[in-house]
């Protein structure tokens, strides 16, 4: 066995580190050549199906960029064929379902996640990467309830989430029967995540910014309540992020969870004075990486100040890498972050 970098495991509990440890949304995929090889070939699906194939497109970032943490190679929509929703991944699209919620009974028909005879091909993934091919904790993930409804009863990406919304208000029972469902299936797909060697897991709720506080705390907040008590027992760190979610960041602190993923709205020094005292994620915007090196540069020391200033932040970007980013950016960036907060 290699030795582990833990740098970022020590970050988000919250302990000093030797430097902010640094990986990035998305950091597996397009602006990465020998990956752009593979999806000549294969769909995520056709990916994510091959645990050996898998594993090295996991593996391939922490190779080329020396991050300090890897996150597996695949999505959120990975857990929900299992339960009965047909989704397919359209590329320049995102994830498409051609049978949407739209009444109390389909959310009755939905089913329950047996990962091990349901998603086989996750856990051998893990098990690949944690036994002997990987110097740094792996990151596994799951989409949270919210993000997730947006696409069961959209079908598809969406702007505004008009759909999910209006059945939030008008079946407020079929709503909390859903996240019931949605939170028992997370919570068993979290747990045999970590069972084949997960360190730490993330939950994605990308979309729920697009819902006020109030809402939050009635829709929302009582199933990732529920989530964070339930995963807390694994001891693992529980990280959380969403989009555009600034106006949830306290109310995330509240929950049972280690770190706190900020987007790009809301600087780390904003997030301290509201009194978010737990371990930060994040957060430079990723259309920086678009810019010339200097202007990476000071963005990211502005970040790096502002993240040293107390101990607990793992640095990041505020969403995913842009297929567009050179990949050798990403290289420079990630070396950048180690030296330049290098006690
Ligand atoms: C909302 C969401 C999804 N998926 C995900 C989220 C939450 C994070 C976020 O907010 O971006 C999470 C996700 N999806 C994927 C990963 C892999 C790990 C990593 O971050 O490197 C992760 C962590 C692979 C993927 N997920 C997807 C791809 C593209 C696959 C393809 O082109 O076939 C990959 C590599 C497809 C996908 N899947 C989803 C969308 C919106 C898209 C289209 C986006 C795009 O094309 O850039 C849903």
């Amino acid at each position: 066995m290699r030795h582990l970098n833990d740098t970022f495991l020590k970050a988000a509990r919250g302990e000093k580190t030797d430097h902010t440890p640094v990986w990035f949304m998305r950091q597996a995929g397009r602006s990465q050549p020998e990956y752009r090889k593979l999806k000549e070939q294969y769909s995520l699906f056709d990916i994510t199906h091959q645990p050996e194939i898998c594993a090295y497109v996991t593996r391939l970032p922490v190779e080329q960029y020396n991050v300090d943490a890897a996150i597996l190679y695949k999505d959120i929509m990975t857990p929900l064929p299992a339960i009965g929703v047909d989704v397919e991944i359209k590329s320049g699209i995102g994830p498409v379902i051609d049978n949407p919620l739209r009444s109390v009974q389909d959310v009755e028909k939905l089913g329950e996640i047996d990962p091990e005879s349901d998603v086989p091909y996750v856990l051998e993934t893990i098990r690949l990467l944690t036994e002997e091919q990987l110097n740094v904790p792996l990151i596994g993930f799951a989409g949270a309830p919210f993000t997730l409804a947006s696409y069961m009863i959209e079908g598809g990406p969406s702007k505004n989430y008009n759909k999910t919304k209006a059945f939030m208000y008008a079946e407020p029972k079929a709503w909390f029967t859903l996240m019931d469902k949605l939170a028992e299936m997370t919570i068993t797909y979290v747990h045999a995540q970590v069972k084949a060697g997960a360190k730490a897991i993330q939950l994605f709720d990308s979309w729920v910014g697009a819902l006020n506080v109030a809402d939050y705390r009635v829709f929302i907040k009582p199933v990732m309540e529920r989530i964070f008590t339930e995963l807390r027992a694994e001891n693992v760190p529980l990280i959380m992020f969403g989009v555009g979610a600034s106006h949830l960041a306290k109310d995330w602190h509240d929950l049972p969870l280690d770190v706190v993923g900020l987007d790009w709205r809301m600087q780390i020094s904003e997030a301290r004075e509201l009194g978010l005292t737990k371990t930060l994620q994040g957060n430079l915007d990723p259309s920086i990486l678009l810019a010339p090196w200097d202007v990476i540069e000071e963005r990211t020391k502005a970040i790096l100040d502002q993240g040293m200033a107390s101990p607990g932040h793992i640095f990041n970007l505020g969403h995913g890498v842009f297929p567009e980013v050179n990949p050798d950016t990403l290289k420079r960036l990630t070396a950048f972050v180690h030296e330049y907060t290098a006690k």
